[in-house]
């Protein structure tokens, strides 16, 4: 990777919002996160981490505010992020090999018709390494199971050698072998400076991995747009009255201790 640091950091929001067709889902996000730093982005369903992700890769719209990836507007700097969706909403029906689908995170930053070459072809096999998939790269990826194809994806978010990774609900459905290779692999990214967005429902995780915690919550009436409840590195950030803010009317864990708030909604 090449070890280019922006002075603005790799993700700067100032009053940013971001939503779908003029419509706000998630605003009020002001925060520096330095390049080599991990976030967790925690909240409830609906708060808007999703949104937040897709806003930093310029597929949501920012309504409100602004936003700078690694020293560029989120269009420009798509070429350099690899993100890894949820796992509902990707195809597995399709009839291509594991290699095809991490071959295809190349396309990205090279464009589908450019030949990948004898180097695109290393980086997709050092891609399959990195996630232990190696002797998997000709099976069909349907029918992998589904933490392999949890990993094929992130193999996909890789092969670019991107600075910056943008995971949704990365450990959703795995199992603990396959969460402990993820949790691994994210302090590994890290280590060799690059920057990892996690989107998690769970705080074990976050502590595990992260260095820093944006909590958001959900608005305060249905249809509101989700804020943020807590920003900041995450020993500071990530306290229970800050998650009980953020998840209100839910049961949580922190520390060994169980929170159940009791706020109504609706
Ligand atoms: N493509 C879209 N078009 C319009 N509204 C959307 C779209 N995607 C999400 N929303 C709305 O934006 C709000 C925030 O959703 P988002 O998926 O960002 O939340 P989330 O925190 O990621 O939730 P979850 O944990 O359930 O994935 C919700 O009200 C959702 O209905």
């Amino acid at each position: 990777m090449t070890n280019r640091a922006h002075a603005d950091g790799a993700l700067t929001l100032s009053g940013a919002a971001f939503g779908y067709a003029g419509i706000t889902r998630v605003e009020g996000l002001t925060l520096t996160l330095d390049e080599g730093a991990a976030l967790a982005l925690i909240g409830p369903n609906g708060s808007g981490k999703s949104t937040l992700l897709r806003g930093i890769l310029g597929l949501a719209q920012l309504t409100a505010g602004e936003a700078r990836v690694l020293g560029m507007s989120p269009e420009h700097a798509r070429s350099h992020i690899g993100s890894l969706p949820q796992a509902d909403t990707r195809d597995a029906s399709l009839p291509v090999t594991l290699r095809q689908v991490v071959t295809m995170g190349l396309y990205r930053s090279r464009g589908a018709l450019r030949p990948i070459g004898r180097e695109g072809r290393a980086a997709v096999t050092r891609a399959l390494e990195r996630v232990g998939l190696a002797a998997f790269a000709g099976r069909r990826f349907g029918e992998l199971s589904g933490g392999q194809q949890q990993r094929g994806i992130l193999a996909r978010a890789l092969v670019s050698d991107p600075r910056l990774l943008l995971l949704d609900e990365p450990f959703n459905g795995l199992d603990r072998e396959n969460r402990e290779a993820l949790l691994r692999l994210v302090r590994e990214l890290r280590a060799e400076g690059r920057t990892v967005i996690v989107s998690t429902h769970d705080l074990e995780i976050a502590q595990a991995a992260c260095t820093h915690v944006l909590l958001l919550a959900t608005g305060h009436a249905p249809g509101e747009p989700g804020h943020p409840a807590a920003f900041g590195p995450l020993d500071e950030a990530l306290t229970l009255d800050a998650v009980q803010h953020a998840f209100q009317d839910t049961t949580v864990e922190l520390d060994h201790h169980t929170v159940t708030t009791t706020r109504e909604t609706e």
